[in-house]
């Protein structure tokens, strides 16, 4: 079995992964608050930990891994949005999921196993709470409940820091009710106008937190193997979900491994909608960047460093993507039936299994699509393989916005009278015999008469090079 190594924000060091239950391996990520489009920023989680979980899937089994990714559907972003608009807030959260699934799957990632709502998990949250209080982790106050910090002792350990220096280095809410100002809310009262629950506190809504525990724990239980998200949340949003779980369910672990994708930035600042410098996924699938491309550019930085969206870097990667894209279309009729990231590369997976190493992994896949550009059938199929078990499609669609080069070649139908005939005959009788080597014999004369072929499972399409030499198909007789 494939041994995966990854870097653990809690021991800060690079761990080999060993799951509580190889049966079911699972994973939690904190997923969006649902107001808005999602901008490049947030979709890079997605696009990260959708790696991890094909990654999973191929070590333990499709059938053995659990990927839990919230939606937070209650939040004063979501209410300020709702006055703002004047909208029902059900209808703008319905709508931003809806884009959020479109967008997130044009980029090439799967949806999670569960993706539940917060809404639908108030009564476990509620629950929580009163355990929370019950063991003396948390108190009521002004119709607040508030998570006391000094009652776990561990609080700070995630990002290593003492609650004195959070006092110290943080801006936090001084509230008169608090007793301590780093105590965080469980609860909190909601006026007739906002959404509102019964609770023993009267009527209020969850605080940010407390949704993600009491969501993991209901779909994953006390203990699972890995949590994530983006490093911006490591504090306070992570610690404070540890500390919640870790008190509420002592017997168990929460989380063994933390894992934090870095932030991509805009001239060295995150991306984010609070500082306004952000575009959205959607904007640039609209302007015709391929969801595709912008996968490929995420996956060429690793996870753990920050990253900048650049005109340059989008160009190569459509280029590159296109690239190997034609290597495979070229033998796309001889590819076995079947071919769905089951057999991808060793060296691939190995690449991904060092924590994530994804532009290892994007130069290897690389190098078979030289080999494949030069004909070679089963480097053209470990590209294949590759590129389903990296999210891409190895067909020569794109998800929106046809690189230009591909529109001119398809807008280009060419007329070869009899050669044409005769080639399609020759490949399709190769086909047929499953004779690889005439097949690589018959795209390579292609190749050097300055032809290239794409091929798909109902036509052929040609283009010319500018070296274009009839008579040098002479030697496909
Ligand atoms: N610039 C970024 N780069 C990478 N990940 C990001 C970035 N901004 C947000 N994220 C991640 O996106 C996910 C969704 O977060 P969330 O919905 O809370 O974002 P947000 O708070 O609405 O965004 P913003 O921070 O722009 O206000 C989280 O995992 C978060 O860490
Ligand atoms: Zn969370």
């Amino acid at each position: 079995m494939t041994e995966i190594k990854l870097h653990n924000t809690k021991t800060r060091k690079k761990e080999v992964f060993t799951p509580i239950d190889p049966d079911n391996v699972r994973m939690y990520v904190c997923g969006p608050t649902v107001y808005d489009r999602a901008h490049l920023g947030n979709a890079r989680p997605v696009v990260v930990f959708d790696t991890l979980f094909r990654l999973l899937r191929h070590v333990y089994g499709e059938d053995h891994v659990t990927y839990v990714r919230n939606f937070t559907d209650v939040d004063d972003k979501i209410n300020a949005r709702a006055e703002a608009t004047r909208r029902p807030i059900r209808d703008i959260t319905d709508e931003t999921i809806e884009w959020f699934h479109q967008d997130m799957d044009a980029l090439g990632a799967m949806r999670p196993t569960h993706e539940p709502r917060a809404t639908e998990y108030i009564g476990q949250m509620i629950a929580m709470i009163e355990d929370l209080i019950a063991k003396g982790h948390a108190y009521e106050a002004e119709g607040h409940v508030l998570f006391a910090v000094e009652s776990y002792k561990n609080y700070g350990a995630l990002s290593g820091r003492s609650v004195d220096d959070m006092i110290a280095g943080a801006r936090v809410e001084v509230a008169p009710y608090k007793r301590n100002p780093m105590d965080f809310v469980l609860w909190k009262p909601s006026s007739d106008d906002l959404p509102g629950w019964d609770s023993p506190w009267g009527r209020g809504r969850p605080g940010w937190h407390i949704e993600c525990s009491a969501m993991s724990y209901e779909l994953l239980g006390d203990s699972f193997d890995i949590h994530g998200g983006g490093n911006d949340l490591q504090f306070p949003h992570h610690e404070n979900e540890i500390a919640q779980s870790c008190c509420a369910h002592p017997e168990g672990k929460f989380a063994n491994v933390w894992m934090h994708n870095e932030m991509l930035q805009v001239e060295g600042k995150k991306m984010s909608k609070s500082l306004g410098n952000f575009f959205t996924v959607h904007q640039l699938l609209e302007q015709g960047v391929p969801g595709e491309v912008i996968r490929f550019v995420f996956l060429g930085t690793h996870y753990r460093k920050p990253m900048d969206w650049t005109e340059k870097k989008r160009e190569e990667a459509e280029k590159t993507l296109l690239g190997w894209k034609s290597a495979v279309s070229v033998f796309c009729d001889d590819l076995p039936d079947g071919i769905k990231g089951q057999q991808p590369p060793v060296d691939v997976v190995s690449a991904l299994a060092d924590d994530l190493n994804t532009s290892l992994a994007r130069t290897r896949l690389n190098e078979y699509a030289k080999s494949a550009q030069k004909g070679d059938l089963q480097a053209a199929i470990s590209l294949a393989e590759g590129m389903e078990f990296l999210g891409f499609k190895h067909d020569h669609t794109w998800e929106v916005g046809f690189g230009a080069s591909l529109n001119k070649i398809l807008d280009d139908p060419v007329d070869l009278g009899v050669y044409e005939a005769m080639l399609f005959t020759a490949r399709k009788a190769a086909m047929e015999t499953k004779d690889f080597a005439e097949v690589d014999r018959i795209s390579s004369v292609l190749r050097d008469a300055g032809l290239e072929v794409r091929a798909s499972k109902t036509e052929v399409v040609l283009d010319f090079t500018p070296d274009f030499d009839p008579s040098k198909l002479e030697a496909l007789k």
